[in-house]
């Protein structure tokens, strides 16, 4: 059965919901129920109270393991890379144990410690001190090397960065460019994403773009505008730039077989649970949520300072949501943007 229309009213107050809790504006753009929806609430410029436009562009974090994710497995498709080979063997002596694969990597199952969590320990702090920083991949997996490792290779699921820096060290040893030339001429030239771009480590957002905004750790302090930073800390786990439009042809292209091999797009579907409850799931590079209607939804969420975004879509890549707020380190925001997807996917809900 056709999935239903996207409940508009529902995902406009999942929006204000987001308000509600801290950010300063937030939008949603859903393709796949005729020509493209949007709703926008709120500003993207405090200082200019400029309302969130719908084509502005905004850092999009982890949405850009997914783009590593493709990459990679284009190379897995073209035989320069083995998914179930030690990461050793393409990068001789990066880590400390033979045992930890590619595979390991792209579904956060490595054990590589997650150095993030100390950098940021202290949110704003944390921050400043690395938002002009430009790191070397090295530098950064020395950082988790430094950190005990959180599992065996292969027993748990436990998220950390460090996995998706390792894995733009591996594009770029099998491919001998920057991961910025694959993205551009394996996802964002084939695409035509005219809104999406890898300038680490420019500190501009180009074009018309979201200011975003940091909350600081303490309770009342005013908004850091975090909009410009290198994103060295993250590069091919977190450093992409992109717009909703963009997203939305991104994750449709994906799912809908545009960019894998069939076998190789349903080895990154092949999920495995990342928590208890067995409510929420992992692949290569993406997550699986199973909403309320019994619809599973594709993609990846982000997390950079000053933006929290959500880029999903159905199996058949026929309906996509993306949907940005411009704030972070408020947990609360980030799970009332993802209200949207059950409007969004599910459409009203039957009383
Ligand atoms: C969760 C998300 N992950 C990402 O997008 C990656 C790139 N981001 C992070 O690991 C968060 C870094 C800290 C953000 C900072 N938080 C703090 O500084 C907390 N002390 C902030 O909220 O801006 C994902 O995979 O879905």
């Amino acid at each position: 059965a056709p999935a239903p229309a996207p409940d508009m009213e529902a995902v406009t107050q999942a929006l204000k919901n987001t308000l509600a809790v801290g950010a300063p504006g937030a939008m949603v753009r859903i393709t796949g129920s005729g020509a493209p929806l949007t709703s926008a609430v709120g500003v993207q410029d405090r200082t200019t109270g400029a309302a969130m436009d719908v084509n502005g562009r905004f850092r999009i974090g982890s949405v850009t393991k997914t783009f590593s994710s493709v990459v990679l497995l284009q190379l897995v498709d073209e035989g320069k890379i083995s998914l179930d080979a030690p990461v050793n063997q393409y990068l001789p002596g990066l880590l400390p144990d033979d045992r930890i694969t590619v595979r390991h990597l792209m579904t956060h199952r490595s054990g590589l410690s997650d150095y993030t969590n100390a950098m940021f320990d202290k949110t704003v702090p944390g921050f400043e001190a690395v938002r002009n920083k430009v790191f070397t991949y090295q530098e950064l997996v020395a950082l988790s090397l430094r950190e005990p490792r959180t599992t065996e290779p292969g027993v748990s699921y436990q998220y950390s960065n460090t996995n998706f820096v390792v894995v733009g060290m591996l594009i770029e040893k099998a491919t001998g460019h920057g991961v910025a030339k694959e993205y551009e001429k394996r996802i964002i030239k084939p695409l035509k994403l005219k809104n999406t771009s890898y300038v680490h480590p420019s500190t501009e957002i180009k074009g018309a773009h979201l200011h975003g905004y940091l909350h600081p750790d303490e309770a009342g302090a005013p908004l850091v505008d975090s909009t410009e930073q290198t994103v060295s800390w993250a590069q091919s786990a977190g450093a992409m730039i992109s717009n909703t439009a963009d997203l939305n042809t991104f994750t449709s292209a994906l799912l809908g077989g545009r960019l894998l091999k069939p076998r190789t797009l349903d080895a990154m579907l092949t999920m495995t649970p990342t928590d208890a409850a067995n409510s929420r799931f992992y692949g290569l590079g993406l997550r699986r949520y199973d909403l309320s209607c019994g619809t599973s939804v594709y993609g990846h969420t982000g997390t950079v300072q000053g933006f929290y975004t959500y880029a999903f879509t159905t199996r058949d890549g026929k309906r996509s949501l993306a949907a940005v707020a411009n704030t972070s380190n408020k947990g609360a925001a980030n799970t009332a943007l993802g209200g949207t997807l059950e409007g969004a996917f599910c459409g009203k809900k039957t009383p």
